[in-house]
């Protein structure tokens, strides 16, 4: 690991500006000691292309958000580079150094990059600790989330729930372990998502949406969790719509519009950025989105059924 990361206490907030300091705030800037590397990776359905990115590099040990207008083809790219989604031919990406692109989403997730799944309807009828343990298979997803814990199944089952049982009490959900997944808040949901992506001690989470439906009151506990895994070491790579969300925890901000990677630095900067409120505003307006006005919720959402409404006329 070259010494730019190794040297600093990426717990230390002026560790992780002073590391992001001399990095570029443009497109596919190079970064210190990048954990993902993805080059020219696209994604067509049929006449739309929904991902588009030449280069994208990931810094190891903080946490990026990736922000963009509904449709800017985020969740195809987290799709595309865990494995689940397959790009057109002439893709590439490094994952911690290793070629990952041919590779099966349940072989990315043993390399070490794992993703949220948001609870569908079978593990919402599984109890919370099943839902750790892992078992009853219904979507594709669900059965790479299993094939995901199979490396952990060799070990004896104590062992896995010990450590599920463990994981339920760091993110509080231990009195809930005999409770049905579906009897949870949405911030209790977003808890268990995040605690059953940990049983693989992943080096690289990716959280998509890990906000979205939680009340203020777990938003706080929610976004304490989530620099807590950056603390010790973890990079994170999150979607959030969010803006207040992104400000607070995020380190670096990677912006997609229309599929490609439009902007990239720290969030104050990037929402300033022409290109930024272009993407998000269409390009008649002159709005600022450093401004924090436009941070509350309720012009956030103008803003975002707005460029809802330019995409529909577009398409
Ligand atoms: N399975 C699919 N079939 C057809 N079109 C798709 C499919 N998945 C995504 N798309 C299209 O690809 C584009 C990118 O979608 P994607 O969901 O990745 O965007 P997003 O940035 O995650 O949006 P949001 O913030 O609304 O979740 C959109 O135009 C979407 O309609």
């Amino acid at each position: 690991m070259p010494e730019s990361t190794t040297n600093l206490d990426l717990s230390q907030k002026s560790a992780r500006v002073e590391l992001m300091s001399g990095v570029a705030e443009e497109p596919g800037s190079a970064k210190p000691d990048p954990m993902l590397t993805v080059d020219n990776i696209t994604r067509h359905f049929g006449g739309i292309t929904a991902v588009d990115v030449t280069h994208l590099e990931v810094q190891r040990g903080i946490i990026t958000a990736l922000i963009g207008p509904n449709g800017a083809g985020k969740t195809t790219f987290f799709n595309l580079i865990t494995g689940f989604d397959k790009p057109s031919p002439g893709a590439s990406w490094t994952f911690d150094g290793q070629g990952i692109s041919k590779t099966s989403a349940s072989r990315v997730a043993r390399a070490g990059m794992v993703r949220t799944f948001q609870l569908t309807k079978a593990l919402n009828r599984m109890t919370v600790l099943d839902n750790m343990m892992l078992g009853a298979p219904g979507q594709r997803g669900e059965r790479l989330l299993s094939s995901w814990l199979q490396p952990l199944w060799s070990r004896q089952e104590k062992d896995i729930e010990d450590k599920a049982l463990s994981l339920l009490e760091r993110f509080k959900l231990l009195e809930k372990k005999d409770d049905f997944a579906g009897s949870l808040s949405g911030g209790q949901r977003k808890l268990l998502e995040m605690a059953r992506a940990l049983m693989t001690d992943p080096k690289m989470i990716m959280l998509d949406e890990p906000m979205a439906g939680v009340n203020p009151a777990l938003t706080q506990s929610l976004l304490g969790h989530v620099e807590s895994l950056r603390d010790e070491g973890m990079t994170v790579l999150f979607v959030e719509h969010d803006m207040h969300v992104v400000r607070h925890i995020s380190d670096w901000v990677v912006v997609m519009a229309e599929g490609k990677v439009v902007a990239e630095g720290t969030a104050k900067n990037v929402m300033a950025q022409q290109a930024v409120v272009d993407a998000y505003l269409g390009a008649h307006h002159d709005t600022d989105l450093g401004d924090d006005a436009l941070l509350e919720d309720e012009n956030f959402a103008a803003i975002e059924a707005e460029a809802q409404q330019e995409s529909e006329g577009r398409s």
